[in-house]
């Protein structure tokens, strides 16, 4: 993601890119970005430090990079886009504390489609909460092979904005051997690994004698990167709080 963002940041006639940042173990710091990103020297050298002035910073990383992201934003007062999945709930606790002073918008997926679909989303699920005999819900994700957390981010937010709706008190992570009869209050989430998948979700509801999917995929990460920019150009100047893609993106 990194890539992308230095790629298409570098493109972007709103954005100025003037530091990337990667972990002190990296052994490329010091090399251009551009030119790791493929788009030539840029004059941005790889670094482990921010030590100039910014207006926002955007993280892409790991979770352990994701600590860091948050108290360089707040000791240097700059907006923050956290884009990094599998945050711990201590993390999670850190992220609104921050937010008391420095702007953040924080979400699992940058992408316009997918935003769009978590409205979706949130519409079929309010239909749907008191369906006679139940609507099961299943979510379905697809990523490539590299994908460390599992299920998604997006995946886990789905579910969060169904059940904020339809009141599920369960959760299956796959199924197998003889685990009985579906319970009806229960969400069922499906993580495929498979190539370089950039991300797919699908969201079933399953009634008794008709399905609804709605379906979602990238055709690559560059709706990640654009989403991520965006919401960095939207949360500079910001005053604290914690922000959302459907903030950014007016959903
Ligand atoms: N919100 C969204 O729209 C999206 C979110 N994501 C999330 O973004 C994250 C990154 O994804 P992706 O770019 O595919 O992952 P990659 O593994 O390709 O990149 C992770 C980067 O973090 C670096 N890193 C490793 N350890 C640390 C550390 N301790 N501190 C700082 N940086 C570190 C890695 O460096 P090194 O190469 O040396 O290991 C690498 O450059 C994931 O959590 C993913 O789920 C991804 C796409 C979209
Ligand atoms: O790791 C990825 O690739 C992605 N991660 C995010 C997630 O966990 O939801 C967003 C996107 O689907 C791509």
């Amino acid at each position: 993601m990194g890539q992308r963002l230095i790629a298409l940041g570098h493109q972007n006639p709103g954005i100025n890119l003037v530091a990337a940042l990667e972990h002190d173990g990296q052994p490329k710091l010091g090399e251009d970005a551009g030119a790791i990103a493929g788009v030539g020297p840029i004059g941005l050298p790889l670094t482990s430090k921010l030590d100039v002035e910014a207006d926002a910073l955007i993280d892409f990383s790991v979770p352990a990079g994701a600590d860091r992201a948050i108290q360089t934003c707040v000791d240097s007062n700059i907006a923050l886009v956290m884009a990094t999945t599998g945050l711990t709930d201590a993390q999670k606790a850190l992220l609104h504390e921050a937010a008391q002073k420095i702007a953040i918008v924080w979400a699992p997926s940058m992408s316009l489609a997918v935003n769009l679909t978590m409205k979706l989303t949130e519409i079929a699920a309010a239909a749907l909460k008191d369906y006679p005999g139940g609507a099961d819900v299943e979510i379905i994700e697809r990523h490539h092979r590299f994908k460390e957390d599992s299920p998604s981010g997006t995946a886990l937010k789905f579910g969060e904005i169904v059940q904020s709706q339809m009141g599920q008190t369960k959760e299956a992570h796959g199924r197998e051997g003889r685990p009985g009869e579906r319970p009806r209050d229960e969400i069922g989430y499906h993580a495929v690994r498979v190539g370089d998948n950039p991300g797919e979700h699908t969201i079933i509801f399953g009634l008794l004698g008709e399905t609804i999917e709605l379906k979602v995929g990238a055709s690559n990460r560059d709706c990640y990167a654009n989403g991520a920019l965006k919401a960095a150009q939207y949360a500079a100047g910001k005053p604290p709080g914690l922000y959302t893609m459907a903030d950014v993106l007016g959903l």
